[in-house]
């Protein structure tokens, strides 16, 4: 899936185009039920863009399959033309009342006349002083390098919106789902336009390094604007997020904000708000869980919204996966919480929330995720760093991380395979499903005792960043199992590698500073991991495509085809250069990982047009037909896959500049 990053100004007057033009009658293509009106959410009063009798009408119709990538109802991104009242009634009188056998082209007809293009509530913000050569930049030796992180750095220009007040009601206000933001904001990429909360990390990361300190503060301002007005940080900037929220990370946002620029004001409007928004979580997000090991019991978090209809951004895939569902004794409602809840987690869709269930009915909800606490217990951390030294507030929030730490290392660590799971709650263990997630607590600063006694254990949690590395081209995938859900394999997320290259960061440097183990011989990467680790076998991991029709042996030495033979274990191809003959294993995965996450973002950007004058020349057309990409002049992809690195995730990928 492609779409180009280069956005123009035109983009704010750009509709998504109807399709198709037929006059048959949409209950063609409704499945069974399809004339029920959806439950009405309480979180989500409005009578056009929350689920009722007329946003199902218009989902369902999925005007906009055909010329956009993925599931997206851009519906909900269109401001009406006239009063909520007014609408209602045209609606009612679409096909004479008789809303089952309306036509595709009674639909678009309401749709074209009476809502703006997409985005009409959202205008382009001009970032001032943009530096086109900050500081950050200056410290890449590599030409290439510099150019193309130089052309990433120019795209924050485009990025950055904000709320447009809507007055095309003659004055009388007309709705939008926009919510009321008060200050400018980064979109995550060209078909998500809204500010998301837990991609505003990364974003955040970014703005600093670019020095745009303004638009970083807005950032912040926004956030505690909506933790004042709602409690809690929504998932994304429109009505239909406001029943739930996503990864917690504003105080983590906050702290790195205030290390860089110190501003005090900042910091003083925002502890008790940061309080506040911890608050909401142990209040509306926690759950006892009691250790079927030391049998004490821990109050964790875990991701649970209430929900019981189509989430309206996706209203049609969700529509239809609840059509799907085939079980006895459960409840369609149950999967649309289920949904909404997955969506909260970040990663929407994965087998992780499978849970030993359906892949398509996931289990969200009785999962306590080890990432979720993680990062909770650094935020109590940071927060507590945020106050004077021996104040009640930082022996406070010091006190609550401590807890959750018992609780993490006594709920997720698995001290036999040296790894952390997600703690399944309905049947009282680890589920054993191995993600990115893993990597989480050493990130917060959870270095579990056993890996802390040794080198060897120590490598024993990294090794499977050291066989992606070996067998693969790209980077670390989400999960290690093969599904068409954007959470999973082999797709490979960007905020993933950060958190392995962060948790390898602060490992103790006696830990990681011997040079890394090399399998025994005729043997792969693969038995370097401890046994049972991955939750499968070396057979059953992805082989590397090699040729066309040729791909690597599933196991034995020839699986890991980028191990290099003369220099054994010492370094892979795509993973840069050595540093000298006794590199520790710890600089050793970070170079790879690092160097790889760049060959990724950069050829795939240059598979789909990208160019540097004098250093990488546009690829020929004939090349470029075959990611239909002749027109564009390169993709900032928002996933990757670890087979490919031109390549994008698959699943409903978007690009995302801001990764
Ligand atoms: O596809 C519908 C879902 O879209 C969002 O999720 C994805 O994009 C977000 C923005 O980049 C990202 O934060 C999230 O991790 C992605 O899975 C949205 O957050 C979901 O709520 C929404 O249902």
């Amino acid at each position: 899936s492609k779409v180009n990053v280069s956005l123009s100004r035109e983009l704010f007057t750009q509709t998504a185009k109807a399709f198709p033009t037929a006059t048959s009658p949409i209950d063609n293509i409704i499945p069974p039920g399809g004339v029920d009106s959806p439950s009405l959410q309480d979180w989500c009063p409005s009578k056009i863009f929350c689920p009722g009798d007329l946003l199902q009408l218009v989902s369902l119709a999925n005007l906009w399959s055909l010329n956009l990538i993925e599931d997206k109802n851009y519906f909900v991104m269109k401001p009406p033309l006239l009063q909520t009242s007014s609408i209602l009634d045209i609606f009612e009188a679409i096909h004479d009342g008789d809303h089952a056998h309306a036509t595709f082209e009674e639909i678009m007809d309401f749709v074209d006349t009476y809502f703006l293009g997409d985005d009409a509530d959202l205008e382009p913000v001009l970032v001032n002083a943009f530096n086109p050569d900050p500081v950050f930049l200056k410290d890449i030796p590599d030409p290439l390098v510099k150019a193309f992180t130089q052309a990433v750095h120019m795209i924050w220009a485009q990025l950055v919106r904000r709320r447009k007040e809507h007055n095309f009601c003659n004055g009388l206000g007309c709705e939008t789902t926009i919510l009321p933001l008060n200050h400018s904001f980064v979109v995550p990429s060209e078909l998500d336009r809204e500010p998301y909360y837990w991609d505003s990390f990364w974003i955040m990361e970014g703005l600093l390094a670019s020095e745009l300190f303004d638009v970083a503060n807005d950032t912040l301002q926004n956030f505690m604007d909506e933790i004042e007005k709602y409690g809690f940080i929504p998932n994304g900037g429109r009505i239909y997020y406001l029943n739930r929220s996503q990864p917690p990370l504003f105080i983590q946002m906050l702290h790195r904000y205030i290390n860089v620029t110190n501003d005090k004001l900042t910091l003083k409007r925002a502890l008790p708000l940061a309080e506040r928004e911890l608050v909401w979580w142990w209040q509306h997000r926690s759950i006892n869980v009691t250790s079927p090991t030391s049998g004490q019991t821990h109050l964790l978090a875990f991701y649970n919204v209430k929900n019981s209809a189509p989430r309206p951004e996706v209203y049609w895939s969700d529509y239809h996966d609840a059509a799907a569902l085939n079980c006895t004794g459960c409840f369609v409602s149950d999967l649309y919480a289920e949904l909404a809840s997955g969506a909260e987690s970040g990663w929407d869709r994965s087998s992780r929330w499978m849970n030993g269930r359906d892949i398509l009915f996931p289990d969200v909800r009785n999962t306590v995720p080890v990432d979720l606490n993680s990062i909770l217990y650094r935020n109590h951390i940071l927060l507590a760093s945020l106050y004077p030294q021996e104040s009640d507030d930082a022996k406070r929030n010091l006190a609550s991380a401590e807890r959750l730490r018992s609780g993490i290392l006594d709920l997720f660590w698995n001290a036999t395979k040296f790894a952390f799971y997600d703690f399944n709650i309905r049947e009282g263990r680890q589920n054993m499903i191995f993600t990115a997630a893993n990597f989480y607590p050493y990130w917060s600063g959870i270095i579990p005792n056993e890996v802390m006694e040794s080198g060897d254990n120590a490598w024993k949690a990294f090794s499977s960043v050291n066989m992606a590395m070996n067998r693969w081209n790209g980077t670390f995938p989400a999960t290690f199992v093969e599904t068409d859900l954007k959470w999973d394999g082999p797709n490979a997320w960007p905020p993933h590698q950060y958190i392995i290259l962060a948790a390898l960061r602060l490992l103790p440097g006696n830990l990681t500073s011997k040079i890394a183990p090399i399998p025994p011989i005729n043997e792969s990467s693969f038995a370097l991991i401890p046994e049972g680790q991955l939750n499968k076998t070396e057979d059953e991991l992805w082989t590397e495509p090699l040729y066309p029709y040729v791909r690597s042996n599933l196991n034995g030495l020839g699986a890991d085809v980028n191990f290099v033979q003369e220099i054994r274990g010492r370094t892979v191809l795509n993973g840069g250069e050595p540093q000298g003959e006794q590199e520790g294993w710890g600089d050793m995965l970070q170079r790879e990982l690092a160097n790889r996450y760049l060959a990724s973002a950069l050829c795939s950007w240059q598979a789909t047009g990208g160019s540097v004058p004098d250093l990488l020349p546009r690829l020929s057309n004939a090349n470029l037909s075959v990611t239909q990409s002749e027109s564009t002049t390169g993709n900032i992809f928002d996933s990757f896959s670890v087979l490919d690195i031109v390549s994008t995730g698959k699943g409903d990928v978007l690009t995302q500049a801001s990764s």
